[in-house]
């Protein structure tokens, strides 16, 4: 029997292990496929036998006292805890039977004595399983399943005793396990021979309350064993987490906010049903999924930094908003991150619970904005405290009946009037009287209207002066409407109203001698005009011009100039009447309306009075000057109707008596007209006559009436204009002089004349001295000395060869200037003549503070002689007085051998006339010259 017992334990186990198909049955619960069966292998050979060296080290451990071991090699199944246990189960048996194997020899020997011992050791090893083993007899077909063997650990499993088991059915003792499928399992089994693991299961019957898994099979006797396994603990923690998840679950998606967790690669892990509620997200499209993969690519930026934070054991409290999208408003929302720890205290994720605070941030926005609004309102209080008080413009508020509750420190300042003066009175007290009742009407008749009046108004200072203020009157109401104040903001506006007259004054007259402009002066003109016309008078227009102020202006500096206008209008304004208009219309050009005239007389009579009044000398510092005025007159309404023809006309008329020699009146004549265009077009021409050498010079000569021979040349200049033919210097020296041309068409006479003069003398004539005319213009240049000088140097011309002719108009400019020059020019050995000796302002007094040579006494003295009593008179005084101030005397425009006597009887030697000869062209002179003869040869 043992042996036996012990084969059949072998068999038992050969059948299962080693005999195929039972041995490959059995394994095949566990491998794939049995590729050999090795029995008696040692522990040494174990850690090479694969995949199922953890198996048999497990049954190593457990069983250290075996030292073979049966090795089944194959691939390992996935195996599940059914087929697990019936692997462990199967070694354990497996370990068994190497031993009884090891010792089958023993075994044989001692199998009587042993089998009891064998036996013994089978049933403690059996009942020390650790697993709950059943072996059944199977009753008939199958119809019950009586227990024949019950082990230890069934007993703990069943809570029932092997003795009160064994010999009964399964259906009697667990009536309710066996209705529940053990019984069918294990008919089946006895069936088919086929064993099978049994899904776990829960006993809740028979006074059981277990979870179990078996594995059931067939022994080869028939019977039928079933090892299981209590895994009640295990199912009851398994279902405890189940129903905290659950639990955990509900209250976590019963939590108005956003509840989250994921592991440390950042994947979900659970999402609660708020993000479902708020953006349509289920859990389960969130749970599994990356937070990356969630959030939009900005959100998961800041929020995994964030939980990176709580990855590093830190609860992270955070706030954020969310942007509008998909159909979702902007929200904000506040949050933390807290680390999720395992039982080992390791961070194995993050839970994140967020809050949607939008309405909190609007609210506070809303008490924030209302915050600030209501400072705002209190420093706007405060500043209108502060702009009541420190404005400029005076500030009153009044009740409803005008009556002052308050002025600010502006309204004291503006009016004089203290706040304690004021308050509880009126406006009336500073009424200025200025307006009448209907203004005051109108204003308060605007107030009721529109609430707002404002205008200019003149009121009275507390000191009783008068001024014009800029005054808003606005009024007050309350809620429902009723007006409960008056407040009038006032700014003094007399400096306003001074600009305003100063801008007016500054528009209509010339800001230099503050006489009235042009503008002015055209409307008054118009004016006049009209009121002339309706009373059939006459009106006079007085164009004045400076005669030569250019060259004041330019020699002497603008300020002299300025300084000369300014005198002169005075004079002007002085020589009229204080209702005739005197204005500055530009330049050095004045104008007069001198309205209702009766006769020409009165016109003459004015302009008489002004050409006086320039007589005396301006004086300004170190400067004295005389200037004369050239006045062109014309009369409404014989010589215009119109302030333009007026104005041109008495233009006109003054380029006529600048003409006439200047320093004099002339009335308009329509000719004139004709003159004053020639003059302009004379004017434009002479510019391009000087580029163009259309100036040419004359030579006449000068005799020495006692011997016949020449004495010297005057040069006199002629243009020879390409319209208007040969003309006489008297025709365009004055307005060059005006122009300033003067300068270079003098210079160029000079050297022209000096450079024709020595060719003469080299080429063998001998003229004597050469006499050139100067202008006066030319004199007042202070460098006119200089110049001439360069010019002689330049030339090589010997100085005491050359006489300058200069006019008296000499006096009319700065004399000292000029003087000074003539007196450099005299030292060099040139030698000054003054020409027209006696038209002009010649005086003694100037006579002996100029370094003068010789007088020439004009053509118009000499013109009547010896007739002319006047004349001779003149004549010879000149003469004497040249004898007495030994200077030297020429006589112009001698054309009569009776003049010549007078003069030479006189002690006049030198002359020039047409007597001698006319002035003449270069050729013609140098003719002249050859072939003239000294009366001395006649003699
Ligand atoms: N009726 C008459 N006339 C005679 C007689 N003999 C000479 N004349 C004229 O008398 C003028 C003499 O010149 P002026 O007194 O210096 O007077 C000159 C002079 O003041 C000025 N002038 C002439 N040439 C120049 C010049 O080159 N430069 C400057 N600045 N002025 C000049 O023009 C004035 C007039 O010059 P012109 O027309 O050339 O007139 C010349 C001459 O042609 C005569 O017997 N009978």
């Amino acid at each position: 029997m043992s042996e036996k017992n012990c084969a059949h334990d072998l068999l038992l186990l050969l059948t299962h292990l080693s005999s195929l198909p039972d041995a490959d049955q059995m394994a095949r619960l566990f491998i794939e496929g049995v590729n050999s069966l090795d029995l008696g292998v040692t522990l040494e050979a174990l850690p090479a036998l694969g995949p199922f060296s953890d198996k048999c080290i497990e049954v190593r451990t457990a069983h250290k006292r075996y030292s073979q071991f049966a090795v089944i090699s194959g691939d390992l199944k996935d195996l599940d805890k059914t087929q697990h246990a019936a692997l462990n189960n199967g070694l354990q048996l497996l370990a068994l039977l190497l031993e009884a194997t090891a010792n089958r020899d023993l075994l044989e020997k001692k199998s009587a004595e042993n089998l009891e011992e064998s036996e013994g050791r089978y049933e403690a090893l059996f009942n020390n399983m650790s697993d709950g083993v059943a072996v059944y007899d199977v009753v008939g077909n199958g119809e019950d399943f009586i227990f024949k063997s019950f082990n230890w650990a069934a007993e703990q499993i069943g809570k029932i005793n092997r003795k009160d088991v064994i010999g009964r059915s399964v259906k009697e003792i667990f009536p309710g396990i066996a209705s529940m499928g053990l019984v069918e399992v294990l008919q089946r089994v006895s069936r088919t021979g086929e064993p099978e693991s049994f899904p776990y299961s829960h006993y809740q019957d028979d006074g059981l309350d277990l979870w179990v898994e078996n594995y059931v099979y067939q022994l080869p006797t028939g019977e039928v064993v079933a090892v299981f396994d209590d895994i009640t603990p295990r199912k009851k923690t398994e279902q405890a987490l189940s129903d905290n998840r659950a639990l955990l679950r509900s209250v976590i998606d019963a939590a108005p906010m956003w509840i989250a967790a994921c592991d440390t690669e950042y994947r979900y892990l659970v999402a609660n049903q708020f993000y479902e509620k708020t953006f349509g997200i289920p859990p389960s499209e969130i749970e599994g999924k990356l937070i990356q993969e969630v959030l939009s690519a900005d959100l998961s930026k800041r929020h995994l930094a964030l939980v990176d934070q709580a990855l590093q054991g830190e609860n992270v409290g955070f706030e954020d908003s969310l942007p509008a999208m998909g159909g979702h408003p902007a929200r904000h929302i506040s949050g933390s991150y807290t680390p999720i720890r395992d039982v080992n205290g390791k961070i194995v994720g993050v839970v994140a619970a967020v809050n949607d605070v939008t309405e909190q941030v609007e609210t506070r926005s809303d008490l924030d904005k209302a915050h600030s609004e209501l400072k705002q309102q209190l420093k706007k209080l405060s500043l209108a405290g502060t702009v009541f008080d420190s404005t400029a413009e005076g500030i009153l508020i009044a009740d409803e009946n005008a009556n002052i509750l308050d002025v600010n420190r502006a309204f004291t300042d503006i009016l004089g009037y203290s706040r304690e003066e004021v308050v509880g009175k009126t406006p009336t007290l500073w009424k200025s009287g200025r307006h009448d009742k209907a203004f005051y009407q109108s204003m308060w008749s605007s107030l009721g209207q529109a609430g707002i009046w404002s205008g200019e108004i003149w009121n009275r200072r507390k000191d009783g002066t008068i001024f014009p203020e800029w005054l808003t009157i606005n009024t007050v109401k309350d809620k429902a409407g009723k007006l409960i104040n008056y407040v009038a903001v006032f700014a003094d506006i007399t400096h306003i109203k001074q600009s305003e007259k100063q801008l007016d004054f500054l528009a209509h007259h010339d800001p230099l001698t503050e006489l009235p402009n042009r503008l002015l002066f055209n409307a008054r003109l118009q004016h006049a005009i009209n009121h002339a016309a309706r009373n059939n008078e006459q009106l006079a227009l007085l164009f004045i011009d400076l005669d030569r102020f250019k060259n004041i202006n330019d020699s002497h500096g603008h300020s002299v100039g300025d300084a000369l206008l300014r005198a002169a209008g005075s004079r002007l304004l002085h020589s009229v009447r204080s209702d005739d208009t005197v204005a500055r219309i530009g330049g050095d050009e004045f104008t007069i309306l001198v309205e209702d005239i009766d006769e020409t007389n009165t016109v003459i009579r004015i302009a008489e009075k002004i050409l006086r009044s320039f007589e005396a000398e301006f004086e300004f510092s170190e400067h004295q000057l005389y200037i004369t005025p050239s006045i062109g007159i014309s009369i409404y309404p014989q010589d215009g109707t119109t302030p333009e023809e007026l104005m041109r006309n008495a233009d006109a008329a003054m380029y006529s008596a600048k003409d006439a020699g200047r320093c004099g009146y002339a009335f308009y004549r329509e000719e004139l007209t004709s003159v004053a265009f020639e003059r302009v077009l004379l004017e434009s021409s002479m510019r391009h006559g000087l580029d163009r050498q259309e100036f040419v010079l004359n030579y006449q000569p000068q005799i020495d009436m006692r011997t016949g021979k020449i004495h010297g040349v005057e040069v006199l200049v002629r243009w020879e204009h390409p319209d208007m033919g040969l003309l006489g210097p008297m025709k365009f020296i004055p307005a060059a002089e005006e122009l300033g041309l003067i300068i270079p068409l003098g210079e160029w006479i000079l050297r022209t004349a000096l450079s024709r003069a020595k060719a003469w003398c080299e080429q063998g004539h001998h003229c004597g001295v050469i006499s050139v005319n100067a202008s006066a213009v030319e004199l007042q240049q202070r460098n006119y000395a200089d110049r001439v000088i360069a010019v002689l140097d330049e030339i090589g011309f010997d100085p005491k060869f050359f006489e300058l002719e200069v006019t008296e108009g000499l006096f009319l400019g700065e004399f000292e200037l000029a003087a000074k020059s003539l007196r450099r020019l005299q030292d060099y050995g040139v030698a000054i003549a003054i020409d027209d000796f006696g038209t002009g302002y010649s005086s003694l007094s100037y006579l002996k503070r100029l370094p003068i040579d010789r007088l020439k006494i004009d053509r118009s003295f000499v013109q009547d002689i010896p007739g002319d009593e006047n004349d001779v008179a003149i004549t010879r005084a000149v003469i004497s007085m040249a004898a007495s101030l030994q200077l030297k005397v020429t006589a112009e425009g001698v054309e009569t051998e009776v003049q010549r006597d007078f003069l030479l009887g006189e002690g006049c030697d030198i002359a020039q006339g047409y007597l001698f000869a006319r002035p003449m062209p270069e050729q013609e002179f140098l003719f002249w010259l050859e072939n003239h003869t000294p009366l001395a040869d006649n003699s």
